[in-house]
């Protein structure tokens, strides 16, 4: 089976006016469909730029980017918000929740966008996930109105909205407590034993372990690339 996740001769530079700042240098990476793999790596290190290349949220500025099937670097701005929307689920370390909506409201929109459900179809799906993440009881409340855990556990139900074959998270525990941020990577562990292939940038050495590869990003390249059967110095 072919990648789901295939990054060839990668480089990437932010530039200001004159200034190029090199921030990622010659990353090739494959990564299969049913991973669970963990970026870790010092701060400033390029770990956020990685993932936002995986989700085409950001550019390269050379190489090949391949995700779910489409080659990204070749895809417009609309063809890749399309994209994003029927196969990449993203979840955020403040979570990223719209304040004015209910929970309910937050899982239903990125249905709205891209699924061609009927409203109902669309409230049901959404009911299901918040049922999946353990949050039934407050479809109704705002973001604001429940815990830091229970925003993130919403925001991963919105990621799912669409039924994505990614999920990729950047730093979704930092913002929780330890006893919270467990149950929250058990969701996700979960998830990716139903199927989900998962690439998380965390600083939670812990968490990382029980990923089942683990490639760490120094200055740009990859320093290691470890999988629970293989190790590779
Ligand atoms: N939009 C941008 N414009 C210019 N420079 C940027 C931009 N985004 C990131 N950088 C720079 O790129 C480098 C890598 O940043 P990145 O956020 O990828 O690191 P990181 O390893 O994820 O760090 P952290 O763990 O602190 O989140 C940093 O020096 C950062 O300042």
């Amino acid at each position: 089976m072919p990648p789901i996740i295939k990054l060839k001769n990668v480089y990437k530079a932010y530039v200001n006016g004159q200034l190029s700042q090199p921030v990622l240098f010659d990353i090739s990476l494959d990564i299969g469909a049913g991973e669970f793999v963990a970026i870790v790596g010092p701060s400033g290190n390029g770990k956020s730029t990685l993932l936002n290349l995986l989700t085409g949220i950001d550019r390269p500025s050379q190489g090949e980017v391949t995700v779910c099937g489409s080659s990204l670097h070749q895809l417009n701005e609309e063809q890749l918000s399309l994209w994003r929307g029927a196969n990449v689920g993203i979840v955020f370390q403040f979570f990223q929740l719209l304040p004015s909506l209910n929970l309910l409201q937050n899982i239903i929109l990125p249905m709205d966008f891209a699924a061609k459900k009927s409203r109902r179809q669309r409230v049901e799906r959404a009911r299901y996930l918040l049922d999946l993440v353990g949050l039934s009881d407050q479809a109704q409340q705002l973001p604001s109105q429940v815990s830091g855990g229970q925003q993130q556990r919403a925001a991963i139900a919105r990621a799912l909205a669409n039924d994505p074959q990614l999920i990729v998270a950047d730093e979704p525990t930092g913002n929780l407590d330890a006893e919270t941020a467990d149950a929250v990577f058990a969701l996700f562990s979960r998830l990716n034993r139903q199927g989900k292939t998962l690439v998380m940038v965390t600083h939670n050495e812990g968490l990382a372990e029980s990923a089942s590869r683990r490639i760490a990003i120094h200055s740009g390249r990859i320093h290691y690339d470890r999988q629970d059967d293989q190790e590779t110095p």
